[in-house]
Formats: C-alpha cells, sequence, structure tokens
C-alpha cells in the first residue's frame, strides 16, 4: 500500500482564498487594510524559507507586508524598541518575531514584549492560557494549519490516537491542545522519551516537530495512520550538484509513505499552510482589535 500524498500547497490555496475575500471586505466596508510585521534577527535556514515565501503571500493576498532584518548582534533594547513601535503602529496587526534568536536574547522575553492582541504566533501567556483553558485564543499557525488539513483528511478526529513528537510553545504543545479540543486522546513524545518507536507506533495520527532530518522511519508507522511532518531541515543534496541542499522534514519520506494511510510532504506539506494560517491569524487579530465580526472559516 502506498499512502496519499496530502497537497498542503493546494490547500493553503483555499484558506488564502478565503482570506482574501475577507481582506477585500475590510477594504471596501471598512477602510482597512491588514498589515502583518516579521522580525528576524540574525540567521536561521528553517526563517530563511519562511520569510521568503510569506512575503510574497502576504502581497498576493492584499494585505500589508513590514519586514525587519536585523543583525545577529543586536542589542536587546534595540529589538525591544522595533517591538514597542510595532505594538504602537495601527498599521500592523499582526507581530511574528522568527525563532530561534542568538543566545543572547530571551524568546520568552521577547514574546512577553509584544502586544497579546497582535501576537499572531499565539505564543504569548494569554493566548496559550486562552488555548489550554478551551477559549477563543489565537492559536499557532503551524498547529492551526495541520488541524484545518487533519480535519480535511479524516473528518472528526474524535477518540483518534494522535502522539505528536517535540513540545516546543510554538508547535508540539499548541498541536496536542488543538487535538485535545478534538476529543483525540493526546501523547506528547520529547527527547526524553524512554521508547518513542512504541509510542509512535499506536498512533493514528503522527504529527512529528522535532527538527531532526528524517528521524521517523517507515517501521515506527502503524499501517494506515496519518503523518503530518512539520519538520523543515536542510541536508546536502550531492545528486543535485556540489554544494547543493534539498529540504526534507522530520520523517523519513520514502520509508513512511508505503506505510502510512496519508502523508504530507517535505516541501508541499504544513510549510505552506503554516503561512496561510498566518495571514488568517492576521485578518482575525485585526478584526478583533477593530471590534469588528469574527471572520467565518479562518480559526479553529
Ligand atoms: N513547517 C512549518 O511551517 C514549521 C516548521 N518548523 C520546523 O519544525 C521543527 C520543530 O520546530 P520547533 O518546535 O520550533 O523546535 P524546537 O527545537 O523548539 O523543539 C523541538 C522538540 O523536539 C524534541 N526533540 C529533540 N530531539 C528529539 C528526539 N531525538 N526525540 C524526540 N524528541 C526530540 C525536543 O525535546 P525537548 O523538549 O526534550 O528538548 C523539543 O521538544 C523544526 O524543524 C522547525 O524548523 C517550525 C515551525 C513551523
Ligand atoms: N515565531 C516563529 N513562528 C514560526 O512559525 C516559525 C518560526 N518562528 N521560525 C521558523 C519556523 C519555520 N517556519 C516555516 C514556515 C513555512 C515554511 C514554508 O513555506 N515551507 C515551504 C518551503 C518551500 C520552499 O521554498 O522550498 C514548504 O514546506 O513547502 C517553512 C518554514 C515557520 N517557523
Ligand atoms: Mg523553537
Amino acid at each position: 500500500m502506498s499512502a496519499d500524498i496530502l497537497d498542503g500547497k493546494a490547500f493553503a490555496a483555499t484558506i488564502r482564498a478565503r482570506v482574501a475575500g475577507h481582506v477585500t471586505r475590510l477594504k471596501d466596508s471598512h477602510g482597512i487594510t491588514p498589515g502583518l510585521a516579521v522580525v528576524l534577527v540574525g540567521e536561521d535556514p528553517a526563517s530563511e524559507v519562511y520569510v521568503r515565501n510569506k512575503g510574497i503571500a502576504t502581497v498576493e493576498t492584499g494585505m500589508n507586508s513590514f519586514e525587519h532584518k536585523l543583525p545577529a548582534e543586536t542589542p536587546e533594547a534595540d529589538l525591544y524598541a522595533l517591538i514597542d513601535r510595532l505594538n504602537a503602529d495601527p498599521a500592523v496587526h499582526g507581530i511574528l518575531v522568527q525563532f530561534p534568536v542568538p543566545a543572547h536574547l530571551s524568546e520568552r522575553d521577547i514574546v512577553a514584549r509584544i502586544a497579546p492582541e497582535k501576537d499572531v504566533d499565539g505564543l504569548s501567556v494569554i493566548n496559550a492560557g486562552l488555548l489550554a483553558s478551551g477559549q477563543n485564543a489565537m492559536a499557532s499557525c503551524t498547529p492551526l494549519g495541520c488541524l484545518m488539513l487533519l480535519r480535511e483528511t479524516l473528518g472528526d478526529l474524535t477518540g483518534k490516537d494522535a502522539v505528536v513528537i517535540g513540545r516546543s510553545n510554538l508547535v508540539g504543545k499548541p498541536m496536542a491542545q488543538l487535538l485535545l479540543r478534538d476529543s483525540c486522546t493526546v501523547t506528547i513524545a520529547h527527547s526524553r522519551t524512554k521508547d518513542l518507536a512504541e509510542t509512535v507506533r499506536r498512533a493514528d495520527i503522527v504529527v512529528a516537530a522535532v527538527g531532526r532530518a528524517q528521524m521517523v522511519p517507515g517501521d515506527w508507522i502503524k499501517p494506515g495512520a496519518c503523518v503530518i511532518d512539520v519538520g523543515i531541515n536542510r541536508i546536502p543534496a550531492p545528486e543535485k550538484g556540489e554544494g547543493k541542499t534539498r529540504l526534507v522534514g522530520d520523517v523519513d519520506f520514502a520509508s513512511a509513505r508505503e506505510v502510512a494511510g496519508h502523508i504530507t510532504p517535505v516541501p508541499g506539506g504544513v510549510g505552506p499552510l503554516t503561512i496561510a494560517c498566518l495571514l488568517a491569524n492576521t485578518v482575525t487579530a485585526c478584526c478583533r482589535i477593530h471590534g469588528l465580526d469574527e471572520p467565518e472559516g479562518l480559526t479553529a
């Protein structure tokens, strides 16, 4: 059996079309253009991919995009001054500071500096708390995109055994919360998990968010399971020529596709959904900031 390969790119396009519809309505009826600010400090390969693709998509959906690339040695005070300006800027409805940041900066303190209503990554303690207590949160873009794709693919998720590999505040934890809200039986695995292979073998749904290239082999996958690969890893690709690289996920796609029922590829899987949901969250933030009705079809 060979898995159904989930086309994240195509599904992302339908989400973006919904976003574009709401943007048009905001402009025509209220004279408001949603704006998204992205801050990148230093260099990170996964973040570079994100910034490139996000800028294009933001403008395509009719929103404003503000990019701030700062050098790796940027002092904390300068970064905070920028965040304060973005917090106060009425043209900015969403703020995203890309992680990881250089070691002299604190992710926790950066998140705390961002106005919670503009926190489109859903990282603030307010958003994390709202999500954990089952209230109307701004959910992190990647888990939101994964949940939308899972519902689209499997329908009702009630009672499914879900294993999330990774417990970051950005991906693993909010993913587990969203799956729990949809009544999955959720296990969160991480670097200290005793028998990862056995844990993953129980799962009807596997979400891999680790950041280790191709670490999940096909023989960990339960036949017919739905495999969502969040990882974005750059590895050498000598077959493409000297010094060339390619993107791979955290799942060994070649062996996993032989066992899984559904699987997301990298690239073309979760990445495009993250971007579509970032735009969706920006529109949601914009509506909330202006006291307008919640946009439909953009939240989980
Ligand atoms: N496609 C997309 O749209 C996105 C992709 N990404 C990518 O997803 C990946 C994960 O991102 P993020 O969550 O921020 O990463 P983090 O580095 O913040 O978290 C990684 C998690 O993986 C766990 N882990 C590390 N090694 C192992 C191991 N050997 N076995 C089991 N678990 C392990 C860590 O455990 P512990 O807590 O114990 O250290 C940690 O919880 C990265 O490749 C990132 O680039 C991220 C966001 C969006
Ligand atoms: N605060 C914060 N929030 C994030 O959500 C966040 C972050 N920091 N830091 C970096 C990671 C990584 N990430 C990606 C999103 C989309 C693609 C993406 O568009 N991927 C395409 C790439 C296609 C290509 O260009 O080759 C795909 O997978 O098809 C990649 C990576 C978000 N992240
Ligand atoms: Mg992280």
